[in-house]
């Protein structure tokens, strides 16, 4: 079987490591993690959640790409694509929407990218202070310009990303159910 990699991508609070996560509990699938030098939530674990770096030590990594997000670099490597794929033919990985277009360009047909988006975006707010974020890094988040460009689908990624609107949990699942199974 051929590997493949669900590339999740959208802006903050759409739910990107909540299907992640969905697709690691129901299908095993493991996620690709990622290296940042945002400093870590409450309830994130270094290795887990992502390796969280320094400055120095974020620019010691080979990347296959890295961006600049809301004032923090966030990047991946071919060393834990790798790990992932040695795991499992399927692996997920949560970029944002500059990360994904490079991931679709570098990696073509291997690539599954999904758009996470809502219908308002005013409720992406309330689950971000729902899901315990610092208000100080809320507002920053939300004014920073990368925030702003993922809330629209990129114009690469037209036609070639499945749109999942996660309003409701219960039917995003299915969609997601859906997509694997047309997949496996
Ligand atoms: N291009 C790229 N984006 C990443 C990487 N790791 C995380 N991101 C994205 O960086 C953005 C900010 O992530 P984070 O601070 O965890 O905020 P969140 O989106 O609110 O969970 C999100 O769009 C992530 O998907 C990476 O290695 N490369
Ligand atoms: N359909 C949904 N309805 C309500 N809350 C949701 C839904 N999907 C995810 N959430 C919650 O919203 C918050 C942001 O989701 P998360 O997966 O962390 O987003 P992202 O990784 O895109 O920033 C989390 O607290 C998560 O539990």
């Amino acid at each position: 079987m051929e590997q493949r990699l669900f590339v999740i991508t959208g802006a903050t609070g759409t739910g990107k490591t909540t299907v992640s996560r969905y697709l690691t509990r129901q299908y095993q699938i493991p996620r690709v993690i990622t290296h940042t030098t945002r400093p870590p939530r409450a309830n994130e674990i270094d290795g887990v959640d992502y390796y969280f770096e320094t400055n120095a030590s974020f620019f010691k990594k080979h990347y296959i790409e890295y961006v600049k997000y809301a004032d923090y670099y966030y990047g991946s490597s071919y060393e834990a694509l790798q790990a992932a794929w040695t795991m499992c033919h399927f692996a997920s990985i949560v970029l944002d929407t500059k990360g994904a277009i490079t991931y679709v360009q570098t990696l073509g047909g291997l690539v599954i990218p999904l758009f996470l988006t809502v219908k308002h975006a005013a409720a992406l707010t309330t689950r971000l202070v729902k899901r315990g974020d610092q208000r100080q890094m809320i507002q920053q988040r939300l004014s920073s310009r990368e925030y702003k460009r993922d809330l629209q689908l990129p114009a690469a990624l037209s036609g070639k990303a499945q749109i999942v609107v996660n309003d409701k949990w219960s039917q995003t699942q299915q969609q997601v159910d859906q997509i694997i199974r047309q997949t496996m």
